[in-house]
């Protein structure tokens, strides 16, 4: 008799009724398992359908910011920002002013994390967003359908009541403090370029509260043993204004162009900057939004960090519609505004994304709010 399907059974049991899930991805692949539980198998037919698509040769842009204080050059990138979040959605910056040693840091500390006694991150394990500081697997396990090969320590940095830093885990509290300060300042670089690439003053989008409090993903995606069948990321895009993401150079991380993967090729002391939904919106649709995923290896973990910028944290007294100076009779608005607490907005092509209070995007044509 068969009983491998009744084992799995008990042990999706086991794992939702005891600790053990505290202990992320990494519990399951310490404790040797060599067959992925069921609820990180991606259904056939989406595989299948995803397996059709070409991996192209291409590459987004990569954007050098090391010449923006002279007009010029400054003209030039803004420029190259323009085109870039007009098409790819995605692009690279380079010479951003922070140093390699940070970044290395900050990636050497957030593996430090994972790969500690499994005790001391246990104590940061919530599977809600009710905490500043929360390690999980995934924030949806067991309530979506299928979840990611990875862990995440999520860390919200949001006015009002900032964060107090004796909350964040010793092992990466320096190095976090510093890395979200820095992220920070380059945010409010990018979103500076971005209004000039608007046609705004570089002021525009800050004094709309867009760069106001980011979120740090912190990912680690373990090597797996049946790579195929899952996915580190699931294909989604970013609900909020802007991501900042930083990887160690392992290359996974793909962007859905023009009816292709594309690979997102690692560069040391690069970022990967992504527009999100809510730039989209604010747009008007001149920028776009792009689908993203990250495949799963077997071989060596990964290590990313998303800074997400998805502006106030009390999203429930802000309503964001397209910038009224970019609508005109040539230009309708893409998305409308109906009701008050819930925002419904339809794009001409009749997709809908809905704004509900608290500042989550959901939709069928853009993000499906799975980002982070
Ligand atoms: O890890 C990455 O490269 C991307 C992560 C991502 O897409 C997300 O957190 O929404």
């Amino acid at each position: 008799m068969d009983t491998s399907g009744a084992q799995e059974y008990d042990r999706l049991q086991e794992l939702k009724t005891s600790d053990e899930k505290k202990a992320g991805v990494k519990g399951l692949v310490d404790s040797g398992l060599q067959k992925i539980p069921k609820i990180f198998v991606r259904p056939a037919e989406e595989l299948a359908k995803d397996l059709n698509y070409k991996r192209a040769q291409i590459e987004a842009p990569v954007i050098d910011l090391g010449d923006l204080e002279k007009t010029h050059w400054h003209k030039q990138i803004v420029e190259e920002v323009r085109i870039a979040s007009e098409t790819w959605g995605f692009f690279q910056v380079g010479n951003h002013g922070i140093s390699l040693n940070v970044l290395n840091v900050m990636l050497d500390a957030i593996q430090k994390f994972n790969e500690q006694d499994v005790e001391e991150k246990k104590k940061y394990y919530k599977q809600d967003n009710t905490r500043r500081v929360r390690f999980n697997s995934n924030f949806d396990l067991f309530t979506s359908r299928t979840s990611s090969w990875r862990d995440t320590l999520a860390i919200s940095f949001s006015d009002p009541d900032q964060i107090n830093s004796d909350d964040l885990p010793d092992l990466c509290r320096k190095s976090v403090i510093e890395y979200s300060k820095l992220v920070n300042n380059l945010g409010n670089i990018l979103f500076g370029l971005l209004s000039e690439a608007l046609g705004h003053e570089p002021e525009h989008l800050r004094n709309m509260d867009c760069s106001e409090g980011h979120r740090l993903s912190c990912h680690y995606y373990l090597a797996c043993p049946e790579s195929e069948l899952t996915l580190g990321t699931a294909k989604n895009s970013d609900p909020g204004f802007l991501t900042i993401l930083l990887q160690n150079q392992i290359d996974s991380l793909q962007i859905f162009f023009q009816n292709q993967w594309v690979d997102v090729q690692p560069i040391p002391g690069a970022f990967v900057i992504n527009i999100g939904d809510l730039l989209q919106l604010v747009s008007n649709g001149k920028f776009t939004s792009n689908k993203h995923r990250v495949v799963a290896n077997r071989l060596v973990p990964r290590i990313s960090i998303a800074c997400f910028f998805s502006g106030p944290i009390h999203m429930d007294k802000i309503f964001y519609g397209p910038i009224k100076e970019l609508i005109s009779e040539e230009n309708p608005p893409e998305y409308r505004e109906w009701g008050n607490l819930v925002m419904v907005l339809v794009n001409r092509s009749g997709a809908m994304v809905v704004l509900l209070a608290g500042g989550f995007v959901c939709g069928n044509g853009m993000g499906d709010g799975s980002g982070g």
